[in-house]
């Protein structure tokens, strides 16, 4: 057995299956989910809109429950929000009566502790805030909205990191150097990271393993390893083998979907 084999998964989600009741009957929105992520890596996952990404990030963030499976931190069961993991989503969700400094430590004045300004002073200069502590959020672009918000994530310390589609909302340049913001934060903090994201571009350049889902209900339909070292420069996105691997995804992704609408289906509809 190789090292890599006798490492235990930091969050291993097991046969997750989630059923939402909805006014027009149960809706099963991922069906026997199942995926291991190691200690310090970066995994990525993709799949056709409505397929369960969200609900599979929530059900490891342990926002919700699931309605059969489990998932695992540590090898201890996830039954609800958890210090240990941090959540970043689409939307900064600052609010807009408090300053930054006051938005970073509003988690902690719920939970009545105390946060580390040392920690949040250095995490605030590693994303080009420093300084802006006493401006409200009107007053930050998008990308910096969203730089406080990870800020905020990782205020706590926490091992594992939930991005849902973090930038998805901002333009390309942006995300491209959010991208690699997230990149230089991982590599001081080798923080367990899973992200969810529609830009392939961005799930290779950033993940160990891109997991593609399937339509809904959602399963792991397949996982591809993403052979870069760190940290990873620009230019290996206009790599053959970052081509080949993109077009690969997409071909499942599209290919995923179409197989739910077989041609010749689509086509006797159409002549219908
Ligand atoms: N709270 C909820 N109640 C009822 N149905 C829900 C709820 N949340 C999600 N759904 C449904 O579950 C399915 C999966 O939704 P989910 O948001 O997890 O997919 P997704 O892959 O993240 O979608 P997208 O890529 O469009 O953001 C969808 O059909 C959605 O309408």
């Amino acid at each position: 057995m190789t090292a890599q084999e006798l490492k235990q998964p930091k969050l291993r989600v097991k046969g997750a299956t989630k059923v939402y009741n909805t006014r027009s009957g149960d809706l099963l929105a991922i069906d026997r989910c199942s995926l291991d992520v190691m200690e310090g890596e970066i995994v990525a996952i993709v799949g056709p809109s409505g397929c369960g990404k969200t609900t599979l990030l929530w059900s490891m963030s342990g926002l919700h429950g699931l309605t059969s499976g489990e998932v695992l931190l540590d090898g201890k069961p996830v039954t609800g929000p958890n210090p240990e993991i941090g959540m970043v989503f689409q939307e900064a969700n600052l609010l807009p009566w408090r300053d930054l400094d006051a938005n970073i430590n509003f988690p902690f004045e719920i939970k009545g502790t105390k946060p580390d300004r040392v920690w949040i002073d250095e995490l605030l200069s590693r994303v080009g805030l420093e300084g802006f502590g006493g401006r409200f959020p009107r007053e930050l672009s998008g990308g910096m909205q969203q730089r406080a918000a990870l800020v905020r994530a990782l205020s706590y310390k926490p091992s594992v990191l939930l991005m849902d589609e973090p930038f998805g909302a901002l333009d390309a340049f942006t995300r491209e150097e959010m991208n690699r913001l997230v990149e230089e934060i991982w590599l001081d903090t080798k923080t367990t990271i899973v992200l969810i994201t529609h830009s392939i571009d961005e799930a290779i350049f950033l993940s160990d393993r891109v997991v593609v889902m399937s339509p809904r209900p959602g399963r792991v339909a397949n996982i591809h390893e993403v052979p870069f070292a760190r940290p990873r420069s620009l230019e290996i996105m206009s790599t053959k083998e970052v081509f080949d691997l993109t077009n690969i995804i997409k071909a499942e992704i599209v290919g995923t979907q179409q197989s739910r609408f077989p041609r010749d289906a689509v086509q006797s509809a159409a002549v219908a």
